[in-house]
């Protein structure tokens, strides 16, 4: 069971290593993530790993129940006010004052030599981390008899945790969310009795019982009338009518009591899957994060290195001992990487979870910051401007003959196939076993000693043993969406071009239609792959496709979106980009990429900006300790702050 934890206290990426190791190391959890920029822990365990899990997390003073959580904020605003006190009365009574500047210092400097010692504890190397940088720099100034700067250094640390601590909750409301734990158990309707079974016991055909205010836990058929929120789903908040025979996907909540059949067992569900994809998108590095570890893991001790040295250039240039100290010290403080490392999993985890709620879930957060480069989008035709379902609007055939010509169809997944089966099952027709091929627009079959063989030309033709027996008229239905969506991103300049397998005069009609700049039919899967490898060659595009015909043409593509048949497939796709239903969603996301992109330098530039200018300063002795960690901890928040409006940002 998928499980969400909330460790506030977790601040740089680096010390959420630590944790993450200790928790794979013992093999408490499966499918681990940790989402440092919101302190969310997403966990697939069960309870007894769970309790393990809370125990590490909370010796490593990363997790707090609620009441523990009131009582350490207590505690650090203690701290401050006797710091304000020591602050105020160090002129009129030096003793008086630095006494209460040493208790609030080691009042707000305890949780660093607590999260120190569990890093030794747990026999790791590098505990070159926030903490002990935090308690060498300060208890460096308080040698260097820099009093009230040195308690201003376990202070304002403590201060911009509370800080940092509410940025956080807010960050996380998103993933929250999503992420959002699944009921524990169901009420099955067995033999005309409720029983409560655990979720994961539940098999495609039981039949369960809502009450209202339930969330879905697996996707399920109704069998009576329901009101449904799906806004975790689609974004929509403006609550759906379900008739009974309606899928309602898990992670829906049920305003009102109904019945139902479960459709797929848990792990096959939406929610499961979303939670899956969103907790492998987050976990997953991009190469600008990879890249940035690697940077650093040569800054760190680069500037771990210059502080020695600075101390020692400070000495032997006949510099006081605690000139030398408190130089240092300053270097130490900002030798934190904490807001580099922050830069880009700040604006990943923002980015995800609000697209997410919008409908769009990101597998490939480095799709994000190659949407902008593209100029065309292809679209498939079936299943992706079309919803996918067909109707049969005329059919002339015997009932003989069409239990041949369904029998064939009930091995294809095409929505052609699904709408002939469908209208066989309308006349009770029996289906047998065949032997089928698919060429282009042509099946063929072997059944009971007969060839059947389909062309869907404008209509569906069939020919039992080379005899015509009778054809179909198959009609598809547009997109409601899809000529705005269209429409909307030709005001934004992208070519739209049309990639199709069926015939040229149906994809000339809707191309027409949609007025779109170019349009290709009768193409095959291979041949899909290769037009968008040759015009990738020119410029880049993004695809969309259902990714059941498409699959190879979206590998291609520079930046590719599947807007699969939640009916038929579950959400696990190739794409870079998966849609939740519509392609309303398609239209907003060019821009918000491009704020994502343009949040992540920001970001980065602030960071390193900053570094860089206290770096050198304090080389030359100009930064005083307490601005050090404004600096490094005002570069953080700066950073989560920066992140934080990615969440605002409406979708339409
Ligand atoms: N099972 C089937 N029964 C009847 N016709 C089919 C079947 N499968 C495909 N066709 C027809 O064969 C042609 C090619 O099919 P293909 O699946 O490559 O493209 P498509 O899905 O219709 O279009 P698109 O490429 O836009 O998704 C189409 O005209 C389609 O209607
Ligand atoms: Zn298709």
């Amino acid at each position: 069971m998928r499980t969400t934890l909330t460790a506030t206290q977790l601040k740089c990426p680096k010390c959420a290593v630590h944790i993450e190791e200790e928790i794979k190391k013992k093999n408490l959890a499966r499918d681990l993530v940790i989402d440092v920029p919101t302190g969310i822990i997403s966990v697939e365990a069960d309870e007894e790993q769970l309790i393990q899990i809370k125990r590490l997390l909370s010796q490593a003073g990363l997790y707090h129940e609620e009441h523990e959580e009131r009582t350490e904020r207590f505690i650090t605003i203690s701290g401050l006010v006797l710091f304000a006190i020591g602050f105020a009365a160090i002129r009129l009574s030096p003793p008086v004052g630095i006494t209460f500047l040493v208790v609030s210092s080691i009042i707000n400097g305890y949780p660093r030599v607590h999260e120190l010692v569990h890093n030794l504890s747990v026999g790791v190397l590098d505990i070159f981390d926030e903490n002990l940088l935090m308690l060498l720099g300060g208890t460096g100034g308080f040698i260097a008899g820099a009093y009230v700067e040195a308690a201003m250094v376990f202070n304002l640390y403590a201060l911009a945790e509370i800080i940092e601590e509410s940025v956080k909750k807010k960050a996380q409301e998103g993933l929250r969310s999503i992420l959002t734990d699944i009921p524990d158990s169901a009420m099955l309707i067995k033999e005309q009795q409720l029983v409560a079974v655990e979720v994961e016991q539940l098999k495609a055909g039981d039949h369960i019982r809502f009450t209202a205010g339930d969330t879905v836990p697996v996707d399920v058929v109704l069998l009576s009338p329901a009101l449904v929120d799906e806004s975790v789903i689609t974004g929509e908040s403006a609550p759906v009518n379900h008739e009974p025979g309606d899928m309602v996907l898990s992670g829906s909540k049920l305003l009102t009591p109904c019945d139902a059949e479960v459709l797929r067992p848990l792990q096959e569900s939406n929610l499961a899957q979303v939670q899956k994809t969103i907790a492998q998108t987050l976990s997953r590095k991009s190469a600008f994060r990879s890249w940035m570890e690697r940077f650093t893991n040569v800054y760190s001790p680069l500037v771990l290195i210059s502080a020695v040295a600075v101390f020692l250039f400070g000495l032997l240039s006949g510099n006081a001992f605690s000139v030398a100290v408190y130089r240092s010290s300053v270097l130490l403080l900002i030798a934190c990487p904490c807001s580099l490392l922050l830069a880009s999993p700040s604006a990943v985890s923002a980015a995800v979870s609000t697209l997410a709620r919008q409908g769009v879930l990101v597998r490939n957060t480095d799709a994000l910051e190659k949407l902008p480069q593209v100029g065309t989008v292809i679209f498939d035709k079936t299943g992706t401007i079309t919803t996918g379902r067909m109707k049969i609007t005329e059919a002339q055939i015997s009932d003989e003959h069409l239990a041949l010509v369904a029998s064939v169809e009930s091995y294809f997944k095409h929505p052609v196939a699904d709408a002939i089966v469908a209208y066989a099952a309308e006349k009770n027709i029996v289906l047998k076993e065949a032997k089928v091929r698919q060429n282009g627009n042509v099946i063929t079959g072997e059944i009971e000693n007969h060839q059947v063989e389909l062309t869907m030309k404008d209509l569906l033709q069939v020919k039992v043993d080379g005899m015509d027996v009778g054809f179909f008229k198959v009609e598809e239905e547009l997109r409601d969406e899809a000529p705005w969506v269209i429409q909307r991103l030709k005001d934004q300049g992208y070519k739209i071009i049309i990639l199709s397998g069926d015939q040229h005069e149906k994809v000339e009609t809707l191309a027409r239609q949609l007025k779109v700049d170019e349009y290709y039919a009768n193409m095959t899967p291979e041949g899909k792959q290769a037009f968008v490898k040759e015009l990738e060659k020119r410029e880049h595009c993004l695809m969309v496709g259902d990714g059941l015909n498409d699959a190879l043409a979206l590998s291609e593509a520079h930046v590719s979106v599947a807007l699969p048949d939640r009916r038929i497939k579950t959400i696990v796709e190739t794409a870079d980009f998966i849609l939740s239903g519509t392609l309303t969603p398609l239209v907003n996301l060019p821009s918000y990429a491009q704020s994502y992109t343009s949040t992540v330098k920001t970001n980065v530039g602030l960071s390193l900006g900053i570094k860089v200018a206290i770096f050198t300063t304090s080389l030359l002795g100009y930064v005083a300790l307490p601005l050090a960690v404004v600096a490094d901890e005002g570069t953080a928040l700066l950073v989560l702050l920066n992140s934080l409006r990615l969440t605002s940002r409406a979708s339409h």
